[in-house]
């Protein structure tokens, strides 16, 4: 950051183009880049694709001017995405209660529209400077966690044999391939091992290369010069760039087509980059951490995947198991995650009953960690009572429950067919037509068999 731009890069939402214009003028006297961005609805589009230290966020929209909802639900969404984001909200009417509200859901502070230039630049430099909402409330609860790596919850063999390959490694500034299904927690593996790097204080850049576009790939990643194509309107750092000595996280490479992966791997051969519409070569220093949820070394042998590459990017190989391999570990993220949702929501404590740990350690969790947090967060929220109950993870649909479904007292074929017909009548309330479809028979078939049973 050059030393009199004091702020990094910073987005602002809002729908007036008079204030964003304003703010830009503004901010970019202060802060390293600032992007400007009318339209609520790109939010995800933007983070998924670019890094910000700082969100500017209107709380009011056209749609739906003066009641803040907007605001807040784009805070939540953003936070969703980014839960260390360091969001300011703006608000025009200098509502206490909405501005609260979205203190209260984890934005970093707020200013009220016209603003004062000076009071918002401090406002920018503190929310910049202090520790997410979400960075503290992680400190806080880690803080109570036992175990070797704070904020990964598990003590199961698979994680620490994990631990301990991170603990080698991590000082290291060898390349690392994460291998493992959706939501095993690869992202957050690779943060791990950034936190644990001699680069921990510079910047952990995380790219998703299933959201970049074919065409877009080479400016994102390596930046482009201003009018080299028709959307570039100013010169533009790419994420090799913005990675400089710091860890760049290469996430779903396995979704890179093979042209693109001749690119990549020059560039990484090379240690150099070339912004698109520029000729100049600039040094990037950073460490490589790259992720997959496919089998990168299958991909090899049906020759969609370069060899070259993955020897390039797999100096290291972690492979995270799925969370149905290592069951072990359920219980103690579930409670980590109650006692995490309790608190977000504000509800008492609650805790897990056997019945229910039993359910969700026999579920397969095909999503994996992410999914459990999610079912967790839907109980805490669901559920009144200080006890989590089987029933209120009834939306997981387990083997045991389907087979249970499909349950006969005995094997004797007529009797399975008169219980199927009657649970097929009773579905559709005595349709006829409907039943039989079900069944795939015709109504005349039916009615044959309805007569046979005697129902
Ligand atoms: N061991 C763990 N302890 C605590 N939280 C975890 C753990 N593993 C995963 N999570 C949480 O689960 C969610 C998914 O993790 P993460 O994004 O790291 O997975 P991923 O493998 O990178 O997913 P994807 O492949 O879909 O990008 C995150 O909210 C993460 O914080």
């Amino acid at each position: 950051m050059a030393a009199d731009k004091v702020l990094g890069r910073i987005l602002m939402v809002d729908d007036d183009e008079d204030v964003l214009f304003a703010g830009k003028m503004l901010l970019k006297k202060h802060a390293q880049e600032v992007t400007i961005e009318k339209n609520p609805q790109k939010i995800p589009f933007l983070l998924n694709n670019y890094q910000y230290d700082l969100i500017l966020l209107d709380m009011n929209y056209t749609d739906d001017t003066a009641s803040g909802k907007e605001g807040i639900y784009w805070l939540e969404e953003i936070l969703d995405r980014q839960p260390n984001a360091k969001v300011v909200m703006i608000t025009a009417f200098g509502d206490v209660e909405l501005a609260v509200k979205s203190l209260k859901i984890g934005a970093m502070d707020f200013v009220v529209k016209p603003w004062e230039n000076a009071k918002l630049i401090e406002t920018l430099k503190s929310a910049q400077n202090a520790e997410s909402m979400a960075a503290k409330q992680d400190v806080e609860e880690e803080s109570q966690e036992e175990g070797p790596m704070k904020g990964i919850v598990g003590s199961g063999e698979s994680l620490r044999e994990i631990f301990s390959i991170i603990d080698k490694i991590a000082g290291t500034d060898a390349n690392v391939l994460i291998l493992g299904e959706n939501g095993t927690g690869k992202e957050l593996i690779a943060k791990a091992i950034h936190e644990r790097s001699k680069r921990k204080e510079k910047v952990f850049v995380n790219v998703d290369m299933g959201a970049i576009t074919e065409s877009l790939f080479e400016s994102e990643l390596f930046g482009h010069k201003k009018g080299s194509f028709t959307d570039a309107h100013e010169d533009r750092k790419g994420r090799f760039e913005l990675a400089h000595d710091g860890t760049l996280f290469l996430d779903e490479i396995g979704n890179l087509s093979l042209p693109l992966q001749a690119k990549l791997l020059t560039a990484l051969q090379r240690r150099k980059v070339s912004r698109v519409g520029d000729h100049k070569e600039i040094d990037v220093n950073i460490r490589l951490i790259a992720a997959t949820n496919g089998s990168l070394h299958e991909m090899v042998e049906d020759k969609t995947f370069r060899q070259d590459l993955l020897y390039r990017l797999n100096t290291v190989e972690i492979r995270l198991p799925a969370l149905r391999e290592r069951k072990e570990d359920i219980e103690e993220l579930a409670k980590f995650f109650v006692k995490r949702y309790c608190k977000k929501y504000d509800k008492k404590s609650k805790q897990l009953q056997a019945g229910a740990l039993a359910k969700l350690e026999e579920y397969a969790w095909p999503g994996n960690v992410r999914e459990l947090q999610h079912a967790i967060e839907r109980s805490v929220i669901m559920c009144e009572d200080q006890f989590l109950r089987k029933e209120d993870f009834s939306f997981l649909r387990t083997e045991a429950s389907d087979r249970h479904d499909m349950a006969f007292d005995n094997y004797n074929l007529e009797e399975i067919e008169r219980k199927v017909i009657q649970e097929a009548l009773d579905k559709y309330k005595g349709n006829i037509s409907k039943a039989s479809r079900e069944l795939g028979i015709t109504r005349a078939a039916l009615y044959r068999r309805l007569e046979k049973h005697g129902i």
